[in-house]
């Protein structure tokens, strides 16, 4: 039997080392192997990938020959002296490559005239030509835009919610109302800033992880000093096993009615607290008078606006006008909304685009019809509608999110089990606010009753 040569074993074995150092060690081998090569050819080819994706500028420079008569490097201009005035192409200054765990981040020099929106809009050409799955846009100063180019998904990967902190205050002051629900495509942490966006609105078809994200809400909400307040028209089968760390719940239309007249009252209440200190809003209050937030977690909003018959048409109303309140005064008195439903749209009733347009957080999860995701991301960049619409099933909590930076991002929220929900609302069920200390808060002094002049005017 011929024996192989030695050369060709050698090979073998090496790609068999290449192919189990990729396989269980993904990221080194991206670190060590691929990565510098890819630096390599993305400064390589800068030049010409600026150009196709429209990043480069007009400019003359002085251009020397010692041989006329050659074509110029815009390739239309025929050269009769030795030296001469070109037009050429200038390409955006790139900063060198820095290698992260799903890919590179590169910072560019804006060009005059440039700002980091004219990246942005090329991500998708970018992603294109240097063949990896994404490019975002994740930061800019003056004159400077940086890249974050992702050459796998992280969100392929299931990840479990973060983990509640101890109970022994384990939450930091600045992470008050910011919990971590889930991971960005950019690998950083998905936090849903309720300081910075009071209220958010949660669609998405059924079964693409709506209420999951509001499981993850819920464990990291658990640990801080915050009233949740949930309103589950599924007759309370996703809100039950949070109970322990709810204020309040409601599961049918007539108590979501009372409960929100209840959060009117309270929202009264700090609307006089804050005008006797003579400041805008509760933030600015002493720590000591501060009233608790309260987050008002809706699953299933669509419940709260069907009607059946006349006499319930008039509840739906109310409860609309309830919700438009809250939404447009909520923020500066702590009470944050989060609206969960498969359509968030005016074919629920009238009222609703109002509401809608409160709701300045948006996550559209995977969607079924195109007009769902404009209805929930309308007014983002068009990409955002594209990517929204192009969740695929079998990855169900991934969703399209506005980030604080105001661009729009993929993000995965953390996996919860029912399991490790009901621990976390255990765990931190000595936290949970009574609703007189909701309604009381420390302001000293009666709530007013709902007809009273103040809270009107
Ligand atoms: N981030 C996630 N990672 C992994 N699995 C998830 C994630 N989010 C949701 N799932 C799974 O997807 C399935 C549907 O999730 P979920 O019940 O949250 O969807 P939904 O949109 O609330 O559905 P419905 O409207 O029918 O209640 C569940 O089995 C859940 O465990």
């Amino acid at each position: 039997m011929n024996e192989i040569p030695r050369p060709v074993l050698l090979v073998l074995a090496a790609l068999l080392v290449l192919i189990a150092w990729r396989r269980w060690a993904p990221v080194s081998y991206w670190y060590l192997l691929v990565f510098p090569r890819k630096a390599v050819w993305l400064r390589w080819t800068w030049r010409h990938v600026a150009s196709g994706c429209g990043l480069t500028k007009k400019r003359h420079r002085w251009w020397f020959t010692t041989v006329p008569g050659l074509i110029a490097s815009t390739g239309v201009v025929r050269v009769k002296r030795r030296f001469q005035r070109v037009e050429v192409d200038t390409k955006p200054w790139m900063g060198l490559p820095r290698p992260t765990r799903n890919g590179f981040r590169i910072t560019f020099h804006l060009l005059d005239g440039q700002i980091p929106d004219d990246y942005a809009k090329v991500c998708e050409r970018l992603a294109h030509a240097w063949r990896i799955e994404a490019v975002r846009v994740v930061g800019s100063r003056p004159g400077r835009v940086t890249l974050q180019g992702i050459t796998a998904d992280p969100l392929a990967h299931v990840a479990p919610a973060m983990p509640p902190a101890e109970p022994s205050g384990g939450w930091r002051a600045e992470d008050l109302l910011r919990p971590v629900v889930g991971v960005l495509e950019t690998g950083a942490a998905w936090r849903m800033d309720f300081r910075l966006i009071p209220h958010w609105m949660n669609a998405g078809a059924t079964q693409s992880g709506k209420s999951n994200l509001i499981s993850a809400l819920v464990v990291g909400l658990a640990p801080q000093p915050v009233a949740l307040v949930g309103f589950d028209l599924k007759g309370g089968v996703e809100l039950a096993a949070y109970a322990d760390r709810l204020t309040a719940l409601a599961t049918t239309r007539a108590e979501c009615l009372d409960l929100l007249s209840d959060l009117i009252a309270v929202m009264g209440a700090r609307m006089l607290a804050c005008r006797r200190y003579g400041v805008r809003d509760i933030w600015q209050l002493p720590d000591a008078s501060r009233p608790i937030p309260v987050v008002v977690l809706i699953d299933e909003i669509a419940e709260l606006f069907l009607t059946a018959d006349k006499a319930e048409k008039d509840q739906v109303t109310r409860t609309a006008t309830a919700l438009l309140r809250i939404a447009q005064l909520g923020r500066a008195f702590g009470i944050h909304l989060v609206l969960s439903g498969q359509r968030i749209g005016s074919d629920l009733g009238p009222g609703v685009t109002a509401l809608r347009a409160q709701i300045g957080g948006r996550v559209c999860h995977r969607v079924n019809d195109p007009e769902t995701a404009v209805m929930t991301l309308g007014d983002l960049d068009p990409d955002a509608l594209v990517a929204a619409r192009s969740i695929p099933p079998e990855l169900p909590g991934v969703a399209v999110v506005t980030g604080s930076d105001g661009r729009w991002y993929r993000a995965r929220s953390g996996y919860v089990s029912t399991a490790s929900a009901e621990q976390a609302a255990r765990t931190f069920a000595g936290l949970t606010p009574s609703w007189a200390q909701v309604a009381a808060s420390g302001l000293g002094h009666e709530l007013p009753c709902e007809s009273s002049p103040e809270l009107v005017a």
